[in-house]
Formats: C-alpha cells, structure tokens, sequence
C-alpha cells in the first residue's frame, strides 16, 4: 500500500463511530442549532495518538470524511503554532480549523478528547450581559457539567463559573488568554469568548457535547433570568 493510500486509510471507515465521519454529523447537528453557521465553530476529537480537526472557513455542515485533517499527538515539533505536522492533510485546497491552537489547550491543560467551539447567540449574549470577566449561575440544572470539563459532575448545590475573555481579530491569538484562563479557572469545564462564542471541552465526544448543551442551556436561562430582572445566583 502506498504512503496516500496509508494516510486516506486514516479517514476512510464504515464505522459510523469514526471520528472522520463523526466530525461531519456532528458539524451537521450543531449547524441546525445555530452553533456553527457561517462556517464559524466547529468540534475536534482526539483518539489515543491521533486529533481529527475539520478545515477552516468552508460550511461547517458540509464537511466530508475526505475534508479532514488528521494530526499526531502529542505533536513533535516545538508548538502546534508553527510547522505543524499532519499524518493526513486532504487533497483540496483546505487549511486546517484556525481553532487548533485553541483546542490544543484542552488536551494538554486539561487532558480532553475532544473539543467544541460554537457562535451560539446564547453564549454571545451572556458575554454581553455578563460584563465582568465571569459567567455565574446556581440553583439549575448544573449537574450534567463535570469540575474543569473533565472530572467529576457538579451538584445542583454548586455555583457553576465560566471565565469570559476578550475577542481578538484572529483565532490564533486567543490561545494565550484562554490558557490563562484554564489555569485561573481549574474548576470551569469551557471558556467564554466576549462578542464570539464559547469552547466547551470533554474526555470524550459525547462527553464534550453533552456539556455543550448543558451550558447552552446555562446560558439561555441565565439570559432569559438577567433580562427578566432575576438574580442568577442564590450564594
Ligand atoms: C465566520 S469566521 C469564524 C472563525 O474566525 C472562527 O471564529 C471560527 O469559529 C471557525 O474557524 P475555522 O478556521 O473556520 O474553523
Ligand atoms: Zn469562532
């Protein structure tokens, strides 16, 4: 077998669970909830060695197995910024996420498998009312959230935080505050992106959408709550 026969072996499988046909089914759901329109967002999976990333600035739902781009982890070159190195780039003209970087935060901070970033209006819109550096709320359905995204769940008794930070122009130049952040916040299972979104991590796929969605929710009902005058937290 050749070299480019070795490396589509990386992406082509009958396994629905695959995570090169995963990642396009997932992109598909979260476009139809309005997480990943425009081309923004997206989700990377990380499996033992391997991280699947979809490629940057094309429809998010329109994504094949073919599009993906499959990288080593941990990476052998100096940092994931610079002279990445792939173990399967697509054919097309394609780049890989301009999230990398971002989602390279959670597997080496927090040990995640997997890693989603959405443009959801909810989590915009808790960033634009929650103006301080945090997102607090208590007293909800905070359970289905795990302690830093990948340990043990929260108990409704909890006040779940979410540390907020400053948009930039390019993607890439978020890498640094959002590490600062993991690290300010051990306890926070994403982190917030003012006027952006939101990444949201997990051990596993499953694991990183289900938190994606409790948050979601979070942050829906949070915003509903701040703008029918309702404190937010009980503590
Ligand atoms: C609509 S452009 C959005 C991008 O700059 C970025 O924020 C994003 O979420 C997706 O980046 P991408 O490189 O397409 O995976
Ligand atoms: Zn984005």
């Amino acid at each position: 077998m050749s070299s480019s026969e070795n490396s589509e072996a990386l992406v082509l499988s009958s396994d629905p669970l695959h995570p090169a046909n995963l990642i396009p089914e997932l992109c598909r759901s979260f476009y139809h909830l309005g997480w990943v329109t425009g081309t923004g967002g997206g989700i990377c999976i990380r499996a033992g060695d391997k991280v699947y990333i979809a490629p940057s600035g094309v429809q998010k739902e329109r994504i094949e197995p073919t599009h993906i781009f499959v990288l080593p982890y941990p990476q052998v070159a100096p940092s994931p910024h610079t002279d990445r190195v792939f173990l399967r780039r697509p054919s097309l003209n394609l780049k890989e996420s301009a999230c990398t970087p971002l989602f390279w935060n959670s597997f080496e901070i927090r040990d995640a498998g997997s890693c989603i970033h959405t443009h959801s209006q909810h989590a915009v819109m808790a960033t634009l009312l929650w103006t301080g550096p945090v997102f607090t709320i208590s007293h909800q359905m905070i359970k289905g959230v795990r302690v830093g995204g990948t340990g043990p769940a929260l108990s409704y008794l909890d006040t779940l935080e979410l540390p907020i930070i400053e948009n930039t122009p390019n993607e890439e130049d978020l890498k640094d505050s959002m590490a600062e952040a993991m690290i300010k916040y051990p306890n926070a299972a994403g982190v917030l992106v003012r006027r952006h979104g939101v990444y949201v991590w997990g051990t596993d796929w499953e694991k990183a959408k289900t938190q994606t969605e409790c948050l979601d929710y979070l942050f829906e009902i949070g915003v509903k709550m701040k703008l029918a005058g309702l404190s937010t937290t009980l503590n």
